[in-house]
């Protein structure tokens, strides 16, 4: 039977996205599904076929996909783009009115609907209960999480660098497959000013689910480059459990000053390329979820600047920025490799769409976690500068893995 375009955009029956989802993980497609900051509409995106490239992040040369980077990822110099994974939308469903109502987003999408993956029964995995996990802590991570902070700081007392971000992992234990995409669901719901994703990775047998309130790198339709420092933390809860308002928050000298690092680190950044005519709002408190950190929106309008590069040039200079690697980059970086003793991977790397309806949105990845199988790793850092007291710093990693476990546990 011959199908033309206009009946196959006429047809209400479009795919579930638990029927997309599944599709990726039994025909090993890597795949997207992700929620910008203040938007309702979702997208999932799907490369039929498995091998995922690394290609250079220029948004003028990448095709319409999703971008994750590692973090040891940056410029050793050379003015090249960097790479990262680029997984190709090859199919792209997108829904909007609160998520429930999927559509193709290409033609191509749509035709793939009708010749191959209707004739698909795929059903959905009866749903398993997400609060059935069980956590490993070791009460030697604690420590030892200590010992790198209390190192740092006479590091930085010493004059070796300003600011350091120390990060640590957590890991638990599902007692089925979780269901992805009931959490990215309740990340979503839980948190609307947050960049929710979740990325299947074949290769790596690993998805990455993460619930991120730090911009990196948009560039809109209409040409304007957007960033955001971000630094210091609180919680958004007062001590009886009542929540605090963002004008209730009082920050620190400590937390003043890491966070006017991060601006400044931008602000050098824009030097570097000799760009004056940027806009700064903030510092202003921010709230991410459980959290508060103050952050600082820098905004550029690449037209009237003439720069429409300005989106890959600032990703290569600003990537990984002070808010999760430090000041001086190259000796905090130095330091991470040296103490933190694990590989962070693809956490305080960088994530998001690219050239989707003709925007590019990069995130920091943090709030994340990688599973693997029934096994979740929570990645969690705090910046640390000469002032840091090693058990506090402890506390804020914690309060950072709540921001995705205490989605696991609502009921
Ligand atoms: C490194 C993380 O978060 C970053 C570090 C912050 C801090 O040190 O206060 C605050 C926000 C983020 O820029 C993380 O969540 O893992």
């Amino acid at each position: 039977m011959h199908v033309t375009t206009t009946d196959i955009f006429t047809r209400t029956q479009w795919p579930t996205p638990d029927q997309l989802w599944q599709t990726a993980r039994l025909s090993g497609f890597p795949a997207a599904i992700w929620r910008l900051p203040n938007a309702d509409e979702k997208h999932l995106i799907l490369q039929t076929e498995s091998a995922l490239a690394e290609a250079p992040v220029d948004f003028d040369e990448l095709s319409s996909g999703f971008v994750l980077s590692r973090f040891d990822n940056f410029d050793h110099g050379n003015s090249a783009p960097f790479k990262a994974l680029f997984l190709r939308a090859d199919l792209h469903f997108s829904a909007t009115a609160g998520g429930t109502d999927w559509q193709p987003a290409n033609e191509a999408s749509a035709s793939w609907w009708s010749a191959t993956g209707s004739l698909l029964s795929v059903d959905k995995a009866p749903a398993s209960d997400l609060s059935a996990f069980t956590t490993n802590d070791n009460p030697a991570e604690k420590a030892r999480f200590e010992e790198i902070v209390a190192e740092a700081v006479s590091h930085m007392k010493k004059g070796g660098f300003r600011k350091v971000v120390a990060s640590r992992t957590k890991t638990i234990t599902f007692g089925q497959k979780p269901d992805v995409l009931r959490l990215f669901d309740r990340l979503c719901q839980a948190y609307p000013t947050a960049f929710i994703s979740a990325v299947w990775l074949p290769e790596y047998q690993q998805i990455w689910i993460s619930a991120t309130p730090e911009r990196l790198v948009s560039v809109d339709r209409d040409g304007f480059f957007r960033t955001l420092s971000l630094a210091g933390t609180q919680s958004a809860f007062h001590p009886d459990g009542t929540e605090k308002l963002p004008a209730e928050a009082l920050w620190s000298q400590k937390e003043i000053e890491e966070q006017a690092l991060v601006s400044r680190y931008i602000i050098e950044c824009f030097k570097k390329i000799r760009l004056r005519e940027y806009l700064e709002e903030g510092p202003r408190t921010i709230q991410a979820g459980n959290l508060m950190h103050l952050g600082s929106h820098f905004t550029v309008n690449t037209r009237a600047v003439h720069y429409p590069q300005l989106g890959t040039v600032m990703l290569r200079l600003l990537h990984p920025t002070s808010a999760v690697c430090g000041m001086p980059r190259a000796a905090a970086f130095q330091f991470i490799q040296q103490h933190e003793g694990y590989d962070r991977e693809f956490y305080s790397g960088f994530l998001g769409p690219v050239n989707i309806q003709e925007e590019s949105h990069l995130f920091v990845h943090i709030r994340c976690l990688k599973l693997e199988n029934r096994q979740a790793t929570l990645y969690a850092g705090a910046g640390l500068t000469e002032d840091s007291v090693p058990e506090r710093e402890w506390q804020e990693t914690e309060m950072k893995c709540q921001t995705l476990l205490r989605c696991l546990t609502v009921s």
